[in-house]
């Protein structure tokens, strides 16, 4: 028999959340994870025992709260009310689609992120780039997948490609339709660890998901011929488990996440350019014609590439933009 401990962490339980509990919440009240998010109704799951709730938790004197897939959540074992959301170790969210001044979460508690992207034409390091600048700002280890290494004989370089983003970065090549191919990332999934998957549609994400389960209950759909681009055909926000004991998240919101207050993620991405750049000779140095500019000497003396600093310029230049628009929408 499993303890109500173990039957917690294999959920994702962490010292992190048990932390934040009060002396009053340990005796009254059971954590529960939010496993699934449907219209109307979120399924969660605790120590043995899963349910719907009703999506909305509020809790008096703060403000009504909608958890997502990943969150944990306080039930008061009296009442069997939700009594408040648990910080998240790192939260997935975006722009509301209606009202951009609302942030949508999308999901909570990931571990490790997958950034899936495929051996062919549709392969992109500046959009690789990109979800990487966002796994930083969120605090979420990456690992890159790459897909359909079976459909090409040049593997290798699109690996090499994605490995040159960043120093010690994890590349992994798979056929995301062989289960022996996808073995090796079970090593990121172990038990009570969520790996949530990001990449563009038609890249393979459900594919991966469905191999790692061993079976094919997401819908994946043929990609159409001529380009390389697929249809979205994930619409539930769920965590799906692994015979091992690890979760999987593969939701349609994570698929198209926009960069925003992304500054300390493309600094990090970028940290060859933004140490070279600390010895410009002027501190707003823009790295076009002014004097002493370190950075266009680096890319004179070969250290530095053009089209990485045209890509850094460009995901500068887009999060100086969000930043300005952001702070005239803010409600003050
Ligand atoms: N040969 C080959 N085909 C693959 C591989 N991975 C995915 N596919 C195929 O590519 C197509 C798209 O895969 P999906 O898993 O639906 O892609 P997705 O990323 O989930 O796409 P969306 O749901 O649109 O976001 C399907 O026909 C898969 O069978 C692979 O590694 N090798
Ligand atoms: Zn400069």
């Amino acid at each position: 028999m499993q303890s109500t401990f173990e039957m917690l962490e294999d959920l994702g339980w962490k010292p992190y959340f048990s932390d934040q509990l009060t002396g009053e919440e340990v005796q009254q009240c059971d954590p529960f994870r939010v496993m699934a998010v449907h219209r109307g109704k979120i399924a969660i799951a605790g120590a043995g025992s899963q349910r719907f709730i009703a999506p909305k938790v509020s809790a008096p004197g703060f403000p009504d709260d909608y958890p997502t897939v990943g969150d944990w959540l306080l039930m008061d074992r009296s009442t069997q009310q939700a009594t408040r959301v648990l910080h998240p170790m790192n939260l997935f969210k975006r722009r509301a689609p209606g009202d951009r001044r609302k942030e949508q979460k999308i999901a909570a508690n990931v571990d490790t992120l997958f950034v899936v992207a495929s051996c062919n034409q549709d392969f992109s390091v500046a959009r690789l780039e990109r979800y990487l600048v966002l796994a930083r700002e969120v605090g979420v280890n990456p690992v890159v997948v790459l897909t359909k290494t079976d459909l090409t004989t040049t593997a290798e370089d699109f690996a090499a490609a994605a490995r040159a983003i960043e120093p010690g970065l994890r590349v992994e090549m798979v056929n995301g339709r062989d289960p022996a191919s996808v073995a090796h990332l079970a090593s990121w999934c172990g038990k009570g660890e969520t790996v949530a998957l990001l990449g563009s549609s038609g890249v393979g994400k459900s594919t991966l998901v469905n191999t790692m389960r061993g079976s094919d209950s997401i819908a994946t759909q043929a990609i159409r011929s001529g380009d390389a681009t697929g249809r979205h055909t994930t619409t539930v926000r769920e965590m799906h488990r692994l015979d091992h004991g690890g979760w999987l998240l593969d939701t349609p919101g994570m698929r198209e996440l926009q960069l925003h207050d992304a500054a300390s993620g493309i600094a990090e991405v970028f940290d060859d350019f933004v140490l070279v750049a600390q010895d410009c000779r002027f501190s707003n140095c823009a790295h076009a014609s002014e004097p002493g500019c370190a950075v266009r000497a680096a890319i004179s003396a070969g250290t530095l590439t053009t089209e990485r600093f045209e890509r850094w310029r460009k995901l500068d230049a887009e999060e100086s933009i969000n930043a300005a628009q952001l702070a005239r929408r803010r409600p003050r």
